[in-house]
């Protein structure tokens, strides 16, 4: 069985952010992870999850304006001050929580920046914060996220666009976040890419497609996409960053099963 973990920001949602950590700890889950922690004081969370013999499996970098609508500053030229002095605050956060894990968003190219300041951007700034974190012992996660239902624009929507950065970048420390429900939707053959990509892989997450809810409600075959990862010898964390159906509670069959 997987080492799950639990989205908070998605999953536990029927209760306020900060009762979420029991609610998963009774669950059964020995890791979180949700976006952002910012909103909250650092020495708060950590008491979470010390409080509920939780491990903070990863956190985004600050993402710029996510109410206006953006989704990572990692690749826009005339942001780069702001996203130095995030990989700063995210690496509070992280030391604070034991966190040894964080992501990247690379955000959406604007019409007024091209493909290649873009790209030239997303290199410069995931080199700085790789080394950054490397001094800390942290890995930095590139995410590849679908560019056709949730995010048009997403800089890096696929996995070859992330093994690309990271051979750029060529640090130890830079992993794919392979999550299967953006990977469905812009690549599909599930198992046998996970096969090809598990040295670069340093985190999963899951949700069934179409709809991003619970295992079962989807194309996806769960029990035989959990039984590839244990096969493959897979030892990070497998995070649930679906939106339940109904009930989170009752969305946990796949948990139990
Ligand atoms: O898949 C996602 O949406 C997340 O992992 C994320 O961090 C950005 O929304
Ligand atoms: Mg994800």
């Amino acid at each position: 069985m997987p080492k799950f973990a639990a989205n908070l920001s998605m999953l536990f949602t029927e209760v306020e952010f900060t009762e979420r950590f029991a609610l998963a700890r009774s669950a059964g889950f020995r890791g979180v992870e949700y976006l952002f922690p910012y909103p909250y004081d650092k020495a708060r969370l950590a008491g979470l999850l010390e409080d509920n013999g939780l491990t903070q499996a990863l956190f985004n970098l600050p993402p710029g304006d996510w109410e206006a609508g953006e989704r990572g500053i990692a690749c826009l030229p005339d942001r780069v001050e702001e996203f130095r002095a995030g990989v700063e605050l995210a690496l509070e956060y992280a030391h604070a929580l034991g966190c040894k894990q964080l992501n990247c968003l690379a955000g959406v190219r604007p019409p007024s920046v091209s493909e290649e300041a873009a790209w030239r951007t997303l290199e410069t700034n995931v080199g700085y914060a790789a080394e950054k974190l490397a001094a800390e012992g942290i890995t930095l996660c590139l995410e590849a996220i679908n560019s056709r239902v949730d995010m048009p624009g997403f800089v890096l929507d696929t996995s070859g666009k992330v093994l690309a950065l990271i051979e750029a970048i060529d640090a130890d420390n830079v992993r794919l976040q392979y999550d299967l429900y953006h990977m469905q939707i812009m690549e599909g053959d599930l198992i046998r890419s996970m096969e090809c990509l598990l040295p670069w892989i340093g985190h999963i997450q899951f949700a069934d497609n179409p709809g991003r809810h619970e295992p079962g409600t989807g194309e996806i075959n769960f029990s035989n996409v959990f039984a590839a990862i244990d096969r493959l010898g897979y030892k990070g964390w497998v995070s649930a960053e679906y939106r339940p159906s109904g009930h989170t509670e009752a969305s946990l069959t796949w948990l139990r099963g």
